[in-house]
């Protein structure tokens, strides 16, 4: 009796071990990362007052659990945000971008008080198309800053273009890109920061979820570098063609948190079951 008794605990034992090793060895899929899912809409320059309305009446139906933030253009924030209360729609309100001045004569632009004031809690700074049009890395660090000091979440996004890519400077430029950002900034609790491969932006053309994975480890290793064990604390999403179908391999990376999602999220459907799809994974 004693005997089967210890041979039955030799045998849990190591199953249990087993179990550790297998779980130990999937560094790529299936761990708990005890991260809250993000998935953030951007919708850039689209969407009308008629759309929004059904779009939030329909996400509100999805009744989605992971955190979810929606980006409009500067004019749809406060009917977005009278919209949200009316349907009572569990998602928060992000802008797609923010001045780093507090106020003063800056024609065509927004402070972040301004956002704070119009129901605002997350802000996309320096999106590939942004850069596009002549913002430099100095201007993305002075708006993260701006944001975190007023109180506001930056979503930080970073990404190479085909060309980086191709010839072997993909680590080099988001290292660069996320250090520059973040450069004298102390604290970072409230940091957001996006994964966007330019060439994948638009085109239909995914990152691998490996490809993808593989830079969300390296920017939690620069972040690990200059900030210590905060960094399992932030929140890396990936952007660039997330569809429904592409969401759940994405989601079961380690180092991927959520989704920047652009032209999937302007139908409330197919946004929906991205979020859905981050949630299985
Ligand atoms: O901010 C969102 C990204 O630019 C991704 O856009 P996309 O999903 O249309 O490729």
């Amino acid at each position: 009796m004693e005997y089967s008794r210890s041979i039955q605990m030799y045998i849990s034992q190591l199953v249990e071990e087993t179990v550790r090793e297998v779980l130990g060895n999937q560094s790529n899929s299936g761990e708990t990362s005890g991260r809250q899912k993000l998935i953030v809409a951007n919708w850039k320059m689209n969407m009308s007052l008629q759309t929004i309305t059904s779009f939030v009446e329909k996400l509100t139906l999805a009744h989605v659990r992971s955190d979810v933030v929606i980006c409009p253009s500067f004019p749809y924030l406060f009917p977005l945000s009278e919209l949200i209360q009316k349907f009572n729609c569990d998602v928060e309100l992000g802008a797609q971008d923010l001045h780093w001045n507090e106020s003063g004569a800056y024609t065509g632009e927004v402070s972040a008080k301004m956002l704070l004031e119009a129901d605002c809690h997350y802000v996309l700074i320096g999106h590939s198309e942004r850069r596009d049009s002549g913002e430099t890395d100095e201007m993305i660090s002075k708006k993260v800053k701006q944001a975190i000091s007023s109180g506001l979440k930056p979503i930080l996004c970073v990404g190479e273009s085909q060309g980086q890519r191709q010839i072997g400077k993909t680590a080099e430029v988001i290292r660069k890109q996320v250090l520059l950002a973040l450069e004298g900034i102390e604290d970072i609790s409230s940091l957001v920061i996006a994964y966007e491969p330019v060439w994948a932006i638009g085109t239909g053309l995914s990152a691998t979820p490996e490809q993808a994975q593989s830079v969300h480890q390296l920017i939690r290793k620069t972040i690990d570098v200059q900030y210590g064990s905060i960094s399992e604390s932030i929140p890396l999403l990936y952007g660039g063609s997330v569809k429904p179908e592409n969401a759940s391999g994405l989601s079961a990376m380690t180092d991927i948190d959520g989704a920047l999602v652009g032209g999937a999220s302007l139908d409330a459907e197919s946004f929906a079951a991205i979020i859905r799809g981050f949630e299985r994974g």
